[in-house]
């Protein structure tokens, strides 16, 4: 096979579940993100043969080659090159495992075939990737061109930006940079080698479509990208990141750990049929995916506050106060699992109504962005908007309880006043600190205001930018990512992002 085979995964924000999702008995709310992760896999004959040479062009010193040779067990391995200049553990350990389950399905024949350039001859394989500028802090790069941390001054700058540093001293904004590259590089390199059909991804696709694509396709794409990054991370984490990378939005529940357990802690290395017995989709794998959709009009704000939490230690912390104190953990994880499943359920209704009934629906949301309670809107649908709004500020109530129980910082008193001052503005639905929380970031839910709407002054998103842009006592920069409901999408050609081209 010659051309360029181009997969995107994207990222992620827990808005409800941060902690409890660590549990199989509690769910979390994961939104997929517009910002995504790309991996375009070419056979290309400016890559020596038996090598891959991937190569990350948004940072300094970001190319490793590998070299491709047959172990004395026959398979065909990718060994760093020692000539590299420094180590990509995530990288490393997804081709390595990858090229194995790839050989437990395809002979090497069949691998060493794929691996050939236009004109029929043997080549090496080319390996690129980039993702959306909100993966990674973008103060410094605004900063070094005098701009403000704003939106405005985030829209200036090109898709996939140069970041001039090294991988390794980039600041994450907690979108889960990790498990879209792993999802999308697992992913591409399945589909270059034909283990995967293209069309199980679908393109432009929403989860209903989705359901038509072989679900056991994302399934095996879904598990293989589990066991690569909890490899690489070096512990099994709940998973939620890496599920909505491959299937999109959703209200997700843990696999049990114990299906990765062996593979995981086995310093011996699974052999692909080991690998492939576990990774084909099976009834170990007890995760349980429920697609969810925001409301129409209804827009997640993000923005990173850069002082980054570290999600390990804060994680350490709370499991280990949860043990320590059983009967108290119960109480706010059984008040907070209830407070969380009614934000999901209240979204959902939201959606019905609208469905049901848009006109009613436009004018409730009308009501509450502007906070007249004579604007007519059904009664029913500004009941929900309501309920909403104080199942949010539950959840965060819940979120702040367990940090000052656990005594860490999950939410802060600097994000708390942040999030109430965002929280009082009209339109805004509710907020929190997603995931394990910390200092790392926040999103706010808020109505959207359709550009034809004639307004008497900025909207509640462009409110909720400005009041971040005052922001004193912490330095706020929002994010460019909306919602989105999608996961793994293909592309036949680079020509169909945005961007990509240029960045390559
Ligand atoms: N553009 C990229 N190209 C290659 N590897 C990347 C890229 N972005 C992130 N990574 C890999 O992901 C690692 C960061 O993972 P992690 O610390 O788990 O962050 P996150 O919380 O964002 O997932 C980096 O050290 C690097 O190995
Ligand atoms: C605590 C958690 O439940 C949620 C952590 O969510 P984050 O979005 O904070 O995660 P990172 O990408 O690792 O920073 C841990 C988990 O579910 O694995």
């Amino acid at each position: 096979m010659v051309g360029s085979t181009i997969v995107s995964a994207p990222g992620k924000v827990l808005i409800t579940g941060g902690y409890l999702v660590l549990d199989p008995a509690y769910e979390g709310t994961v939104i997929a993100t517009s910002s995504r992760f790309f991996t375009v896999v070419t056979p290309s004959s400016s890559v020596p043969r038996d090598t891959i040479r991937v190569r990350s062009p948004q940072f300094l010193e970001a190319e490793w080659n590998y070299s491709l040779a047959s172990g004395s067990d026959g398979l065909v391995g990718a060994t760093p090159s020692p000539a590299n200049k420094s180590n990509n553990k995530f990288v490393e350990i997804a081709l390595r495992e990858t090229l194995k389950v790839i050989q437990a399905i395809v002979s090497v024949d069949a691998l060493n075939d794929t691996l050939k350039d236009e004109r029929s001859e043997r080549c090496g394989l080319k390996v690129e990737i980039v993702g959306d500028n909100d993966f990674y802090s973008q103060r410094r790069v605004l900063d070094s061109l005098s701009l403000p941390p704003n939106k405005e001054s985030l829209d200036r700058l090109p898709r996939f930006n140069h970041l001039n540093t090294p991988i390794g001293d980039v600041h994450k904004t907690g979108l889960g940079s990790s498990a879209a590259l792993i999802t999308s590089l697992v992913a591409a390199l399945l589909l270059n080698f034909s283990v995967i059909p293209a069309s199980s991804l679908g393109g432009n696709r929403s989860h209903d479509t989705a359901a038509n694509n072989s679900r056991q396709d994302l399934d095996f794409i879904h598990n293989t990208s589990q066991y690569i990054h909890c490899l690489a991370q070096g512990k099994v984490g709940s998973g939620f990141d890496i599920s909505s990378a491959v299937y999109g939005s959703q209200v997700y529940k843990r696999f049990d750990e114990s299906v990765l357990r062996s593979l995981i802690d086995d310093s011996a290395r699974p052999v692909p049929s080991e690998l492939l017995a576990t990774l084909r989709p099976n009834a170990a794998w007890t995760s349980q995916t429920t697609p969810i959709v925001l409301p129409p009009r209804i827009q997640l704000l993000l923005a990173d506050v850069d002082a980054g939490s570290d999600t390990p230690s804060l994680v350490g912390k709370v499991l280990k106060w949860r043990t320590s104190s059983p009967d108290q953990a119960r109480e706010i994880w059984t008040r907070l699992h209830d407070d969380n499943r009614r934000v999901a359920s209240l979204l959902g209704r939201l959606g019905d109504l609208a469905r049901d009934d848009p006109g009613d629906y436009s004018a409730s949301l009308e009501g509450f962005a502007t906070a007249h309670s004579n604007t007519p809107g059904g009664a029913q649908c500004s009941q929900v908007l309501q309920d909403l709004k104080a199942a949010m500020t539950a959840v965060r109530r819940g979120m702040k309880t367990m940090g000052e129980s656990a005594s860490v910082p999950i939410e802060p008193d600097e994000q708390t006043e942040l999030l109430d001052a965002c929280c009082a503005i009209p339109g805004v639905i509710g907020g929190g600190v997603p995931g394990a929380g910390g200092y790392d970031a926040i999103y706010v839910l808020v109505v959207d205001t359709p550009d034809s709407t004639p307004t008497d002054g900025p909207c509640t998103a462009e409110q909720v930018r400005l009041l971040w842009s005052n922001w004193k006592s912490l330095s706020v920069s929002p994010l460019q990512s909306r919602a989105e409901e999608g996961g793994l999408r293909y592309y036949d050609s680079v020509a169909q992002v945005r961007g990509l081209e240029r960045s390559l």
